[in-house]
């Protein structure tokens, strides 16, 4: 059932929002923007212009100090994690005298669609490979695991796709049982968002790399029935990509409109029946797709794991980081 914004603020437990309206003590360090830049100085930035470029989503205005001030500090902090957990893994591996079982750092990021959650998966990525103390770091999308449209179809969810149901999570926690197994190698299937399908006869295969990104809004979810295991039991540490509703229905329609004089005008596209389309009427289209499938998704299954990550990246409304909220221990 859908839940209004007046409604989540009466009803539910939200320490974060809780604390700031009467200092209640939280779980959460809540660390200013101008605070957070300064925690990695003597971290060299190793990107150029070109790779923000490469790395930014469409319409993510990602720039250099952008790079230095926000995401510096947050892959220094997520390399000590990561080394730290090798360091109790060692020790373990010394108290049950075995040798040999080490599995992937499980880095989850999680938030709406459209509001930059894969241009922050893709830095992390990029920044935590440059580390010399990380010998490999992959990604991989939970899109992958979205049943195939025909599939969709068939059960009557194409306009639910991001919802739970629309995912294979058997599939989802099966790869992730067997990366957290430490299994030489393990398959994961491909989306595309321009065909807006699963792609046949393509996979990503990932090989027990130090780190694995797994990006997609459903990171954090919890399954309805409480008994079952969650994507999150497999997670070493997450992150929650939060910003403004009316913020993120701005950038999904303009990313929108952008898509419309780029990737929709491709033979493959899935929504090429709208490249042609006056700007009005594709911004009425977006608008549409928007309210109707993913807000109710934000509101209904996304904004409420927010909460049960270890690290909140409060966006402002130019798509900078403006506060970072990041869970004691
Ligand atoms: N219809 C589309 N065609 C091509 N690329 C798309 C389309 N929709 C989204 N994308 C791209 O897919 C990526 C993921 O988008 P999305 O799932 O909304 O998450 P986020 O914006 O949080 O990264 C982004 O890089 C976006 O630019
Ligand atoms: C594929 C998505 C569910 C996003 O999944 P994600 O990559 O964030 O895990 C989303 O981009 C999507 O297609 N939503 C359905 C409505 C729409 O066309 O925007």
């Amino acid at each position: 059932m859908p839940v209004d914004d007046a409604e989540l603020d009466e009803d539910a437990f939200d320490p974060l929002h809780d604390d700031e309206r009467c200092t209640r003590p939280s779980p959460f360090w809540q660390i200013s923007r101008d605070t957070w830049s300064e925690l990695a100085p003597r971290v060299p930035n190793p990107l150029t212009m070109d790779d923000v470029r490469r790395l930014r989503s469409l319409g993510d205005p990602l720039d250099l100090r952008e790079v230095a001030e926000v995401y510096l500090p947050l892959t220094l902090l997520m390399k000590n994690f990561v080394v730290n957990r090798r360091g109790l893994d060692r020790r373990l591996q010394r108290f049950l005298h075995t040798s040999g079982g080490r599995t992937p750092f499980v880095i989850g990021v999680a938030g709406s669609v459209a509001v930059g959650k894969s241009t922050v998966a893709r830095l992390l990525r990029e920044l935590l490979s440059r580390w010399d103390e990380i010998d490999s770091v992959q990604l991989v999308t939970t899109d992958g695991f979205l049943m195939p449209n025909a599939e969709l179809e068939r059960r009557g969810l194409l306009a639910r796709k991001g919802f739970p149901e629309s995912y294979d999570r058997r599939g989802l926690l099966r790869f992730l049982s067997q990366v957290k197994s430490g299994a030489a190698e393990v398959r994961a299937p491909v989306y595309s968002h321009v065909r807006y399908d699963i792609v046949p006869d393509e996979e990503i295969v990932v090989r027990r790399p130090q780190v694995l990104v797994f990006e997609g809004l459903n990171v954090l979810q919890t399954p309805s029935d409480s008994a079952q295991a969650a994507v999150s039991d497999f997670l070493d540490f997450g992150i929650y990509v939060d910003a403004r509703t009316s913020d993120i229905e701005r950038w999904y329609v303009d990313r929108f409109l952008k898509l419309q004089a780029g990737a929709f005008e491709q033979p493959d596209a899935y929504f090429r029946k709208y490249a042609g389309l006056r700007p009005a009427e594709a911004r009425g289209i977006a608008e549409r797709i928007w309210t109707s499938v993913n807000l109710p998704n934000l509101r209904e299954n996304i904004a409420r794991t927010r909460m049960r990550a270890d690290l909140i990246l409060e966006k402002a409304s130019d798509h900078t980081v403006n506060r970072v909220l990041l869970r004691k221990l």
